[in-house]
């Protein structure tokens, strides 16, 4: 209903506020007064604390709405007698439209001291009293097809406060009273929401500071709860935030969480859910959920992946820009002092390009977050002080983004027993957001002192196998200088293993010094490869097997020697200063139709 201005009306309807004698309830009973309701003030007019009963309080604010040319009639009840508040409404007006629950008291103690009946008493006026005249008003509601139901709910329940348990807890609960009403009254027409207003009154005097107690006017708030009051509004369940002439929608939200067993057939052990409790309280994909049907819905769909062949798949999101592309570039040592390097550092080149090896990164990342290497072994568990990135296999499947949410589904797909270590191969798969296969990873794990539990030695088929590096001198070599921070600043990139920054870190795990990312050398060697075989055109990139032999410490020459053989590349990266090989058994394969070789 609205006048011919645009006003919203509420004619014919009638409105029982509740704790109406002051602050919030009286400027909500005066704006519907104003707006053409019939009022019912209601306030027993007991003490903040809940003390004493006097009927002075409703009957000024009577008193002010029919001044003002309004109709409305005073009810002393109090709101736990439910039926006998509606009773008034009824027995004045004939019907009842509009509930506010707005009655409130305070009873507030740390919780140690917090008697029985501070708690009961701030949940039978706050809970308690919402619910009885709810309760109440609710068949007559449903027997006209149309009703509005305030909760009046508190930033103290939401966040909690300290020394208000009893009023936290009660708050809460005025949520999740407003959250079923919503249910029970959609199909009557029956809209039930809540409020959190944060307003200067009778209880919160003294509790915030005078600055804000003079801004947060209880008026500012009225024609927020006014407006949900009115037929027009079509919310319902929802959580308003109301205070100083501000409001907002208030909503829970879900992470996207984590399975925490491989497959039906396990348990869940207290060791998985520490591995995996970063994704557990990850809330980066966070998402509001409508109702139970879609929260138990994400549950269903979460165990017919573990009973499909999906089981033993653990996936993972991975979302980047062109400035991680950039970072990870300078990170393998991209730069500007080479003409043809600014197509990966600087985003406005007319040939701004990913260096492939960037797409090891999304399972690489699942790979170290997840369980899975693990789980995978029969005895001895793996952490980032005994394990030490073995081989890694990348192939490019389909033309390259510059930034997006990438999803990779990766799975173990290998245990060997090498006697010194295991090795675990992991499959990674990853996909663009319109499910294009874009890269396939496999890498292999070694798992230091893990070996000897009688397991095979040799791979399955399917694991890549390395090249045979020709025996001839190399076609080529390049050489790069690693930078003292060259690990300092690959990290930043995604794998933060503390092996590569931390030197008590690199000790505990048998290394004098920080070691370099494996997947650093790789970069480094595939910018060489790109360089002297593809003109730095990265989409002439296939693929690349490596196997890590030796560490490298940040701040030595790498030597990339390279020969080629038809579209592969065969090449070895060693340390200058030592002569040691630190990649063997390497190809990079470049796509033989546009390759310019
Ligand atoms: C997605 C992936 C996630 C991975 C997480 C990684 C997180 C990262 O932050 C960690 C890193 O980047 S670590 C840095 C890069 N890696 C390294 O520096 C490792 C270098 N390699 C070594 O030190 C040794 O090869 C070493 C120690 C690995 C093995 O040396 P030895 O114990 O002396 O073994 P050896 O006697 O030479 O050989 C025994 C058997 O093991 C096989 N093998 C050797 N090196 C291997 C390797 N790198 N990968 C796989 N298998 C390997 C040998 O073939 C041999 O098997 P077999 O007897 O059947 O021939």
């Amino acid at each position: 209903m609205s006048s011919p201005n645009g006003e919203l009306r509420f004619d014919g309807r009638v409105a029982v506020v509740t704790g109406a004698g002051a602050g919030l309830g009286r400027e909500y009973a005066l704006l519907l007064a104003a707006r053409g309701a019939k009022v019912v003030v209601n306030d027993l007019g007991g003490t903040h604390v809940g003390e004493g009963a006097s009927q002075r309080a409703a009957d000024i604010v009577v008193d002010e709405i029919r001044k003002n040319g309004g109709e409305a009639v005073a009810d002393y009840n109090s709101v736990i007698d439910g039926a006998k508040v509606i009773d008034s409404a009824i027995k004045a007006f004939g019907r009842v439209d509009i509930l506010i629950n707005n009655a409130g008291i305070l009873r507030d103690r740390s919780i140690v001291k917090t008697t029985d009946q501070d708690w009961d008493l701030v949940h039978d006026v706050h809970l308690k009293g919402s619910f009885k005249c709810t309760q109440a008003a609710f068949p007559h509601m449903k027997a006209q097809n149309f009703g509005r139901i305030i909760m009046t709910s508190s930033n103290s329940g939401v966040y909690g406060n300290f020394g208000q348990a009893n009023y936290s807890a009660a708050k809460l609960g005025l949520i999740g009273l407003a959250n079923t009403v919503a249910i029970e009254g959609r199909k009557n027409n029956i809209f039930c929401n809540a409020i959190i207003p944060t307003a200067a009154s009778r209880m919160t005097e003294g509790i915030l500071p005078d600055i804000l107690f003079n801004e947060l006017k209880p008026k500012l708030i009225a024609p927020v709860v006014v407006y949900l009051c009115h037929e027009s509004c079509e919310d319902n369940g929802n959580y308003i935030e109301s205070a100083a002439g501000w409001a907002t929608k208030v909503h829970t939200v879900r992470g996207k969480g984590s399975v925490l067993r491989a497959s039906l057939d396990e348990t869940v052990t207290p060791e998985f859910v520490k591995n995996v409790w970063s994704k557990v309280t990850d809330m980066s994909q966070a998402k509001h959920v409508d109702n139970m049907a879609q929260a138990t819905g994400a549950l269903l769909e979460v165990l017919e992946n573990l009973k499909s062949g999906e089981k033993d798949v653990i996936e993972d999101t991975f979302a980047f820009t062109n400035k991680d592309l950039i970072l990870y570039a300078l990170g393998i040592g991209a730069s500007v002092k080479n003409s043809n390097d600014l197509r990966f550092l600087y985003e406005n080149d007319s040939d701004f390009s990913a260096i492939p090896s960037f797409f090891v990164l999304p399972g690489l990342l699942l790979t170290m977050s997840s369980p899975l290497v693990g789980n995978a072994l029969p005895q001895s568990g793996a952490d980032l002080s005994n394990i030490l990135h073995g081989e890694q296999y990348l192939e490019i499947c389909d033309d390259l983004p510059l930034d997006g949410q990438l999803v990779t589904k990766g799975k173990v797909f290998d245990v060997m027993d090498k006697g010194s270590g295991a090795v675990v191969v992991t499959n990674c798969e990853t996909f663009d957001e319109n499910g294009r296969l874009l890269a396939k990873n496999q890498s292999s794990i070694f798992v230091v002192g893990a070996g000897k539990f009688g397991g095979k030695k040799e791979p399955i088929t399917g694991v890549v196998p390395l090249g045979v590096t020709p025996k001839r001198s190399p076609d080529s070599s390049i050489q790069y200088t690693t930078s003292l921070d060259q690990a300092a600043l690959y990290r930043l990139s995604g794998d933060l293993n503390p092996l590569h920054i931390d030197p008590n870190f690199a000790r505990v795990a048998g290394f004098k010094t920080p070691i370099l990312h494996g997947l650093c050398s790789l970069g480094f060697s595939v910018r060489a490869v790109l360089a002297k075989y593809a003109d730095n055109n990265s989409s002439l990139f296939k693929a690349i097997k490596v196997r890590f032999v030796a560490p490298v410490i940040p701040g030595q020459t790498l030597k990339v020697d390279m020969w080629k053989e038809n579209t592969r590349i065969h090449f070895r990266t060693s340390i200058v200063e030592t002569g040691k090989d630190v990649i063997t058994g390497a190809y990079v394969d470049l796509k033989s139709s546009k390759a310019k070789l």
